[in-house]
């Protein structure tokens, strides 16, 4: 389709508006998050997770992230609470990362970066029928977003509550999807916390790619040559006045 895009120097976030006007909207995300300029808001509920009986039904390479997908039939995998008025549908999570260093973050606190961040993808199920539909509503989705600090996560067991910090702590502020289609429909909720992973975790990873890489998915390269899929990550975006608040003091 015509709508082809990506991280390189063509097709990559700062060619995005081309295709998608929005790029250069009012609420665009990521952000950087400056701990001294957000508000604290007492009147912020606290986040409920509901992951006990999450239901995931793939894993796929959609040429931009891995992308872990749940069986959305029901609200059992839900998020509530926090600013939202409703409970909010688990759909995916998916990762954004980069190359080696420990830049692959989306969100940035006070232009910190993180190895990568974890998105747990929520729809509006009390207002909207299905997904696609919630995407491109203003209050639509919910995504909670989870710094990942090292290389490698601990998968056994696996389940969405396993890649949650200890402290909910959280600052939220109004955004939209960070890839195409680029939808201002996203209520942000950004952890506070990182999750911390390291190798010893899980023991030398399986197979490592030869140039000692942990083996990210690979991506079919437009002429056929075969990319590594990394640094999927978009460069934060112009608050423009926005306000973001805080969960905690
Ligand atoms: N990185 S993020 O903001 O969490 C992010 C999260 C999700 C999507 N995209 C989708 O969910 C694709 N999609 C639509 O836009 C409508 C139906 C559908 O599957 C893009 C970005
Ligand atoms: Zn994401």
């Amino acid at each position: 389709t015509c709508h082809q895009w990506g991280y390189g120097e063509e097709d990559g976030p700062s060619a995005w508006h081309n295709d998608y006007p929005i790029a250069q909207g009012n609420r665009q995300s990521p952000i950087d998050i400056v701990p001294t300029e957000t508000v604290y808001d007492a009147s912020l509920a606290p986040i409920m997770l509901s992951y006990d009986l999450c239901t995931s039904v793939n894993i796929s390479n959609n040429g931009h992230s891995v992308v872990v997908e749940f069986d959305d039939v029901d609200d059992r995998t839900a998020i509530r609470g926090g600013p939202l008025e409703n409970a909010y549908r688990l759909k995916q999570f998916h990762f954004h990362w980069g190359g080696k260093g420990c830049h692959g973050s989306e969100h940035t606190v006070s232009g910190k970066t993180y190895a990568s961040e974890l998105h747990l993808v929520h729809w509006n199920s009390a207002k909207y029928k299905t997904f696609g539909e919630a995407a491109a509503a203003p209050d639509g989705l919910a995504v909670l977003g989870v710094f990942l600090e090292g290389s490698t996560a601990d998968f056994r067991g696996f389940s969405p509550k396993c890649l949650l910090p200890n402290s909910l702590n959280y600052w939220t502020y109004p955004g939209s999807l960070t890839t195409p289609p680029l939808h201002e429909s996203v209520t942000w909720i950004v952890l506070k916390e990182p999750i911390l992973v390291s190798e010893k975790q899980v023991g030398k990873p399986p197979a490592v790619a030869t140039d000692g890489e942990v083996p990210n998915a690979v991506v079919q390269r437009r002429g056929g040559g075969q990319k590594r899929m990394e640094n999927n990550f978009r460069p934060p975006q112009p608050l423009k006045g926005r306000k973001v608040r805080a969960s905690f003091n």
